[in-house]
This record gives structure tokens, sequence and C-alpha cells, in this order.
């Protein structure tokens, strides 16, 4: 019998109550959570006040994962998941480190929140990430809005407006080019960025499928995120200058009409959502700057960001000195740009974002260098970096844990057929196989019940690109709602197409016909792992891996089988730090450091196979991958 959570007895005799009773119950508990919670982020602007005075850094990614460590152990003997308590507290330890940062901002700024006029672009998303970014700050703010971009400086420049927040690049379209160019001219300094989530999904006046509608309406920036989709609709679509124009056009037409607009803009709400998360991208993040007259200080205990504009001139190696400036005094740069100058034809300015804080000795040390190898050379704001990436465990403590788990399980638990995942819970990808759609969702339900994090699904002897893709649209579905990712092993170039178009990772195999193999990974649009060939001498497998690193994927890996021979091992690991195979090898050493680091997340491989009474079975650990996807 499948070790059930202990939440779910305890839900068994609420059954005896009834539902308003039980609703009580759930109200009275919410509220005791929120009160904790609410004590909880008191208590992290007390340790603000504290590393105020040591200097200690916002951000102890060791306390963290201590924390997560027993937090899981603790949740476990409760019954909880660890997937569901990682999930919490990531969102929990996000909010104290920006309640942190926010308190110490506001000591080096002398903010005392008075009401801040924004200037904003009126018809964008703009508005959701501001009201989000001074709602943490407790700065309640009065809107400006403005026609176009060029407004915004300028309401900001001539005082109508404090503070002005504009889009600067989105992770899957790029750059913003017109706010580029009007900062280089700008007296304003960047104060603050926000990053945020954008799902750009079709809305409609009539609840129909894309082939009923007679327009698709779109802006050219939204249409750049999501362009794949509507390919094979290009004589529907509709150009406008503004999504809420857009919106007009559906509330008037009488026949049924579309637009492509982020689920983020207002009025969406009112329209009939016909396809959801159409971005090219699974994860599409766009960046936005804050402006204002006044530039501002970072406190040394929060991460921060630098960007400046430099030019060069066009002397040979001219970017890269400057560039070899930063390595030098080991400063990250995380964005570079370049842009044309109006009315120099081929001159281009620089555009860098650097991970560091102005008022670093390093810093100092780089600008007063580079000053002498530029043109033109300007600071345009220090501000504290938005992102708070969510703190990884070592693979290692994932392992240490369901050992000990296991260790306590009682031995009928651990013969059930899924407790191999049950033991590995906090790292398992399944790979499954089959034809009936509803015999493979029942699997993922129960994988899922089991502890797995996400599914492998082989392709092995699909051909026919239509049933493929039925199924895969019925397989992405079930994981969709399930929050497990969907990856497929694919067997043949055939398969690529439904690969790219419903699954959020694949597998190849490593094969002897490595034109075939790098020209599959170059049609492949997501992340791509290639199983490593055993037994492979040196010479060939440099051979295989420049063939692979010309195939245009970039986000390819190569995977080693746990079953490969050390030899194997040791040869790839002796030409890596050669540096000559080039692609990320993910073995176990790599997915360790890689999830210390917090790039990565571990996952062991399962399979998951049907005995000859049909009875679920899984085979013993096969593969080890990572959190790829
Ligand atoms: O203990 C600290 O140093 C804190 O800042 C508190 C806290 C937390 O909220 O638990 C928040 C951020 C740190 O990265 C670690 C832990």
């Amino acid at each position: 019998m499948i070790n059930l959570p202990l939440g779910r007895f305890i839900f068994l005799d609420k059954n005896m109550l009834s539902l308003e009773q039980i609703r009580q119950e759930i109200t009275a508990l919410d509220q005791a959570l929120l009160t904790l919670l609410a004590k909880r982020k008191a208590i992290a602007i007390d340790v603000a006040r504290s590393k105020q005075a040591t200097t200690k850094p916002v951000r102890d990614i060791e306390r963290e994962q201590a924390l997560l460590i027993r937090l899981i152990k603790q949740g476990a003997e409760l019954g909880l998941e660890a997937t569901y308590i990682t999930q919490i507290y990531h969102t929990i330890l996000e909010d104290s480190v920006r309640s942190q940062q926010v308190y110490l901002q506001q000591q080096v700024n002398a903010n005392n929140n008075s009401r801040l006029t924004l200037s904003y672009v009126a018809d964008s998303e703009a508005l959701h990430a501001a009201n989000n970014f001074y709602q943490q700050r407790k700065t309640p703010i009065s809107l400006a809005p403005a026609a176009h971009f060029q407004a915004c400086f300028e309401q900001v420049e001539q005082g109508t407006a404090d503070a002005a927040i504009l889009p600067i690049e989105s992770s899957s379209a790029g750059s913003i080019n017109q706010v580029y160019d009007l900062l280089q001219h700008t007296q304003l300094a960047i104060t603050g960025e926000i990053v945020c989530q954008q799902n750009h999904c079709i809305y409609s006046n009539h609840n129909v499928g894309l082939d009923q509608v007679e327009k698709i309406y779109t802006t050219p920036e939204a249409y750049s995120q999501a362009d794949q989709c509507l390919l094979p609709y290009q004589d529907k679509i509709h150009y406008l200058s503004a999504t809420s124009k857009g919106i007009t056009e559906l509330t008037k037409a009488r026949e049924p009409v579309a637009l492509l607009a982020s689920d983020l803009h207002p009025g969406v709400e009112d329209l009939s959502l016909i396809k959801a998360k159409v971005n090219n991208q699974a994860d599409s993040l766009s960046r936005y700057i804050i402006v204002a007259k006044q530039s501002i200080q970072v406190a040394s205990q929060v991460p921060a960001k630098t960007t400046l504009v430099v030019s060069t001139g066009q002397q040979a190696g001219a970017l890269l000195t400057v560039l070899s400036v930063f390595n030098q005094h080991q400063l990250p740069m995380t964005k570079l740009e370049s842009r044309p100058v109006k009315g120099q034809p081929w001159q281009e300015v620089f555009y860098i974002d650097l991970a560091a804080n102005l008022d670093d000795l390093a810093m100092q040390q780089a600008f007063a260098e580079i000053q002498p190898l530029t043109h033109h050379f300007k600071i345009l704001g220090c501000y504290p970096s938005h992102e708070v990436a969510a703190t990884q465990l070592p693979s290692q403590a994932y392992v240490d844990l369901s050992l000990q788990q296991s260790k306590e399980q009682d031995a009928s638990a651990a013969q059930h057929p899924l407790s191999e995942i049950t033991q590995h819970q906090h790292c398992v990808l399944v790979s499954l196989q089959g034809n009936d759609i509803e015999q493979l969702k029942q699997d993922c339900q129960q994988l899922k019940q089991a502890g797995s994090h996400g599914i492998v699904f082989s392709l092995e002897g699909h051909h026919d690109v239509t049933n493929m893709a039925q199924l895969l649209a019925e397989l992405k579905h079930t994981c969709q709602q399930l929050h497990m990712p969907l990856g497929v092993a694919i067997t043949a170039p055939v398969q690529i197409d439904a690969a790219n178009k419903f699954a959020q990772f694949a597998t190849l195999p490593w094969s002897d016909n490595m034109d075939t193999i790098s020209a599959c990974c170059n049609k492949l649009s997501i992340a791509t792992a290639v199983k490593v060939a055993p037994d492979t001498a040196a010479a060939s497998w440099l051979a295989q891996c420049q063939k692979l690193n010309t195939s245009g994927n970039q986000r390819l890996f190569a995977y080693i089988n746990e079953t490969a021979k050390v030899n194997d091992l040791n040869c790839v690991s002796e030409l890596t730090a050669q540096g000559l195979f080039k692609l990320p090898l993910l073995d176990q050493d790599a997915i360790t450091h890689a999830t210390r680091c917090g790039k990565l997340g571990a996952h062991l491989e399962l399979s998951l196979r049907r005995d000859n009474q049909g009875q679920l079975e899984v085979s013993a650990l096969t593969n080890i991958l990572a959190a790829i996807y």
C-alpha cells in the first residue's frame, strides 16, 4: 500500500463534520497562518537592523539551506511533501530578503514613503510591475500616463512626475531599442529594476478557436514574443500601435476577432481566453527600469547593479580592452548592448550592466582605468538587483534525506512498486511509454502522488505526426495540471516538431551517426540532453562534441548513463579540464556542483514499466539528468 500522508487520514475523519464546520476550521487555521507569517516578516526587519550594524550581506545561502533541510525533515514527519515545503519557503524567503533590502535601502536613502508620481506608457503591463514594486516599499503612487517612452522621460525631466517605469528588455524578444536610445541623452538616473514573468495569451470577443476568427490583432512587440504559434495564421494578423486599441476593436466587432496580449494587460479579464501561454519561450521575463532625477545609493548589504554607457572608437580591440578591465577586477557583466549613434554612421555606443555596487573599491578602480580608454563614459545609475534566486539544496542533501527517510519507512511501504520514487521523492524524473492516453494520464497522476518531479515520455515507435501531436497535447495538458514538466525521449527526426510544440525538454540517444543527432539538435528549440555513448575513444568524443556544438542549439547538454564505465567518465573529465569537451556534461559531480551554485537541480531518471499483470513497477535507477527544462 502507498504510504499515505498523515493528512489524508485526518481528512477522512473530517468527513463526519458538515462542510460548513470544516470550512470554519480551515478559516481559523488560515488566520493563524497569516498571523505567524506577519510575525516572521516583522522579525526579518530585526535581522536587517542587526545586519546593518554588522555589515553582513542580506542573503545567507548556507543558513537558507540548513533551514530548508530542517523543514523538509520536520515536514516529512507531518506528512508534508518536500516540494510543497520548498515552494512555500522559497516564497517566504524571497519576501524576507526583499523586506530586508527595502529596509536597508530606506536607511541609506532617507526615504520618507511620501506619495510619488509615476510616469508610465498608458498602454502597458508596466503598471502591474510598478504596483507590486511600490507596495513592497509602502510608497503610495499617483499615475501620470504618457503616450510614449519619450514623454515618460520628459515628464520626469520637467518635474511633472517623480519617476518613470520603462521596459528595457524581454527574455524572449531582446532589448527595447527605443528606451536604450533615450538613455543615451538623458540626465536622469536609473534607480531601480523590476523583473517579472509575462505570459502572452490569445483573447477573443467570442469563445471560438483561432481557425474561426477573422482577424488577430497584435502589437509588433507582443508578436515578436509569440510569433511561432501564429505562423499558420499570417494572413489574419493586423498590427496596432497599442494593445488597448485591440481591446477596443474586440469590444466593437460583431464577428469573432482575436487579440494577442499579455495576461497582465488591463482589460483582458473581460475577454474570452482562447489560448493561454503562447510565448515562444516557456518562461518569458520582462525587465523594467525606473528612472528619476536623483541617483540613489545602494546599501553595501544589498546586491547591486550598475549600468554605464561607453563609446570606444573603432580601433581594433577597443571594446575588448575595456571589457578586460572589468574582468581583471572580477566585476561580472550581466548585459552588453550596442546601439548606433545618431548622425554618425556605423559608430556605436555600448551599454554595460555590471553586478556590483558603484561604491565598491574594485568598481572605482576599474572606472578610473577605463576612462582614458573611452571617448564617452557615463554612469547611468547604481540600483538594487531585483533577482532573488531560489536557494537550491545540494543534491547530496536530497540523497541524505531520502536515505534517512527510507530507513524510517516500514518494510511493507518499501515493497510498494513506486517506493523507489518515494525514496527519492525530491529529485526524480520518471520515463514512461505507451499509446493509451487514459492509461498514461493515470500513470502520471500516480507518479505525481508518489513524488515524481516530471515525466520523460519515450517516443520510440511513434511516427504518425497527427497521432503523436494529439497524444502529446493531452499529456502536456495533464502534466500542466499536475505541475510536472514534460520531457520527451526522441528516437526519430519526425518527432521533432511535436517535441518543440508540446515538451519542455528532450533527450536524445548518443549515436554513431552524429550528423543525424546534430541535425535533430539544430531543429530542437527546447533544452536538449544527449546521452553519452559508453566505451568511446577520446578522439571520437571530441569529433562528436564538435559536431554537436555547431548544431546551433544553445541549450545542449550531454548526460552520462549511470552505468557508464569509469573509463568514459575519466576520459570526458580529462578532456573537459583541457577545455576540449565543451558541451556541459551532466555527470553526478557536475550536478552536485551546479546545484551547490544554485544553477541546476539534480534529478534521477527512473523508468516506469508494467509487468505481465499490468502492475506498475519502477526499474532501478537508470540515468542521471539535471533540471535543464
Ligand atoms: O537569518 C538570516 O540571516 C536572515 O536574513 C533571515 C532569512 C530568513 O528569512 O529566514 C532571510 C534571508 C537569509 O538568506 C537567510 C534567512
